[in-house]
């Protein structure tokens, strides 16, 4: 019988570990982390067997059953079935289960036992169950459940081989000539509460010794999960975060700004004046140089943000969070979306598969993009380091800081009254319950942690090579020509600059001035363009002479008023000036619809929430 390569694909329970013995087996970086729900799509890889045949092996999102109920279990049920397009069934199934919570994860086990399929076990986390003292019978748990048993740890790369040959031998029990006639039977169907109770049992017969080591862990969280306590220890903790943002990064930052600005320097000091070096100074490294010295600050974000993840602390968050989500009519389930919208609103709105009610998931995707994401941490920073003074407001707690992290608290409060808004009109329906299970905590191994901050990093640049870069270059071309009278601003004379005109008329009631109009048309393509557009076209705008050279922040402070810079921030807590947001929203509610809702009634929000920024700030004299 000829058949396509040989396929075995990773099932289990969510934050089982799945991803990260995809990873280990195949080299392969799929995002792991820990919380219920990461991974929501299928994802090949290969694998090589020690006879050195290679072997597709799939990573699947965590499912709780094989009834899917929500869009990421259902692609694991189709992938198991056979059923999923473009993906041949999975020859092999390796169960991953956690070893330090056995009981809960064979119940989803069983359901997979009893389709019959050639299976193995990857007993995961053994290390953790070693941590909370349990002690496992791999032997026994295998005889109870029929197939082989195989300890792991993943992140530690053990077991591996074992693995793989384990894979091996269970294909190699499948004789070609198998029909299904001959494959064993699947067992009597056997309901939900009648596979707890196994579960519970064959769980009793393999652990051999419990010695309740996990104290510290539900001291932890009580604190951290008190009703009182809790939300005050999240908030100070993002306080911090927020600070961090600040304070720290701002060496780091000096250092490349000093290194673009060097760079500039040379390219000027070693080319003739001429067109080109404009473009090189003025384009290239005025614009894409604007917004690459903000990678310390997103580095800094991220590495809180990975190392909550890591914890275990993200997904208490979410349950603290959950009263607020209620509150709005949101469950807590749409919380991990909602956190990975701070990184980018992209991740967010895939990681909204997870979500089972059809209207939360629409909900949660619609407030997704105003999160405060990274993109717009560059725009965020340039203006409150250029208008907002550098003092304390307490010892330790810097202004700067508490306005950045008030942005993002607009963000989040806009978010709620939307959602509450929505899911009494557009999105009306039943809150669904909160169901999540929380994660051990861990310690974030340093690897991963490296290798997080990396990825985010080569994100960032690459996004700086290559749109940012593009968008700068063609911006820096249409300030440039035509070209002005000597002694005529440049911008005024070019076609960006008449285009800009025309824009500046419906922005002027809200404040925005005709630098910023300039910036907003290329910054939909992504909001750290509207960094780079202002850097190059005041780099471009060389009528005054003194002012070339001049750093973005001290051309904004000498072009702009306190209460245009207060409604230029409160404008891009809203906005939706992301192309790829838009697509995503687009695959994700399959039409047009509801990312053209999204993105009116974004509009909507930026022009009114600036207008009222700066209307209030004029009426304080800060015009
Ligand atoms: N200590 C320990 N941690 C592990 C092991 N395997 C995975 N982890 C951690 O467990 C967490 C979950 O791992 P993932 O690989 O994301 O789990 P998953 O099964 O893919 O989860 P979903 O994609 O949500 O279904 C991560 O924080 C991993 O670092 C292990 O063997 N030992
Ligand atoms: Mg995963």
């Amino acid at each position: 019988m000829s058949r396509g390569p040989f396929v075995t694909a990773l099932v289990g329970n969510p934050n089982a570990g799945k991803s990260a013995l995809f990873n280990a087996l195949t080299g392969a970086r799929q995002k792991i982390a820990n919380y219920p729900g990461v991974t929501v799509e299928r994802k090949s890889g290969r694998l090589q067997l020690a006879s050195g045949e290679s072997v597709e092996l799939v990573d699947l999102p965590g499912s709780y059953g094989l009834h899917a109920t929500s869009p990421d279990e259902e692609v694991t049920r189709r992938v198991i079935m056979g059923e999923q397009a473009g993906q041949a069934r999975p020859d092999v199934l390796v169960l991953v289960l956690d070893a330090s919570n056995l009981e809960q994860h064979l119940v989803f086990a069983q359901e997979v036992l009893e389709l019959g399929r050639p299976c193995v076990v990857a007993l995961n986390m053994v290390d953790l169950a070693a941590r909370d003292g349990l002690t496992i019978d791999a032997a026994a748990l295998s005889s109870a459940l029929g197939v082989p048993v195989i300890e792991t740890v993943a992140v530690r790369r053990r077991g591996l081989t074992e693995l793989a040959d384990a894979i091996a031998a269970a294909r190699d029990r499948i004789a070609p000539e198998t029909s299904p006639e001959t494959q064993p039977h699947p067992r009597v169907h056997v309901t939900e509460p009648e596979r707890r109770m196994l579960a519970r049992e064959i769980a009793h017969g393999a652990i051999l010794s419990e010695t309740a080591k996990h104290r510290i862990h539900a001291r932890m969280d009580r604190l951290l999960l008190h009703p009182w306590l809790g939300p005050p220890i999240l908030f100070a903790l993002l306080f911090v975060v927020f600070q961090a943002v600040f304070s720290w990064a701002t060496p780091f930052q000096d250092a490349l700004d000093a290194g673009a600005s060097g760079l500039a320097d040379m390219v000027r000091a070693a080319l003739p004046a001429s067109l080109l070096r404009d473009l090189l100074t003025d384009g290239v490294i005025a614009g894409v140089g604007s917004v690459v010295v903000f990678l310390p600050q997103i580095l800094i974000l991220f590495f809180f943000i990975l190392v909550m993840e890591a914890t275990g602390y993200m997904a208490r968050a979410a349950f603290l969070m959950d009263r607020m989500m209620a509150g709005v009519g949101l469950s807590g389930r749409s919380f991990i979306p909602l956190l990975s919208s701070f990184a980018c609103a992209i991740p967010g709105i895939m990681a909204t598969r997870s979500i089972t009610d059809p209207k939360d998931r629409l909900t949660t995707i619609l407030i997704a993009p105003l999160m405060t994401c990274s993109a717009r941490l560059p725009v965020y920073t340039v203006i409150i380091a250029a208008f907002i003074p550098n003092s304390h407001v307490l010892p330790g707690v810097g202004l700067q800081g508490l306005v950045l992290f008030g942005l993002y608290v607009v963000g989040i409060v806009g978010a709620m009254v939307v959602a509450l808004v929505l899911r009494r009109s557009v999105t009306k329906g039943a809150a669904s319950g909160f169901i999540m299970e929380m994660p051990k905590y861990q310690l974030p191994t340093l690897k991963d942690l490296a290798l997080g901050l990396w990825q985010r990093a080569w994100v960032f640049l690459r996004r700086a090579g290559t749109m940012i870069f593009t968008v700068t270059v063609v911006l820096w071309l249409l300030l440039s020509f035509p070209r002005a009278e000597p002694g005529k601003s440049q911008v005024d004379a070019s076609i960006a600059g008449h285009l800009a005109n025309g824009l500046a008329v419906v922005l002027e009631p809200i404040g925005f001035n005709r630098d910023i109009a300039l910036a907003l048309v290329p910054s939909m393509a992504a909001r750290e363009v509207a960094v780079s557009s202002l850097a190059t076209s005041y780099a471009v705008d060389n009528a005054d002479e003194n002012a070339q050279g001049r750093a973005l922040g001290d051309q904004l402070k000498h072009h702009w008023s306190l209460a245009t810079a207060l409604a230029f921030l409160a404008w891009f807590v809203f906005a939706p000036q992301c192309m790829s947001t838009i697509a995503v929203t687009r695959r994700e509610t399959n039409g047009w619809k509801w990312p053209g809702f999204m993105l009116a009634y974004l509009f909507v929000l930026a022009y009114l929430f600036a207008g009222i920024t700066y209307w209030t700030a004029v009426a304080f004299g800060l015009g």
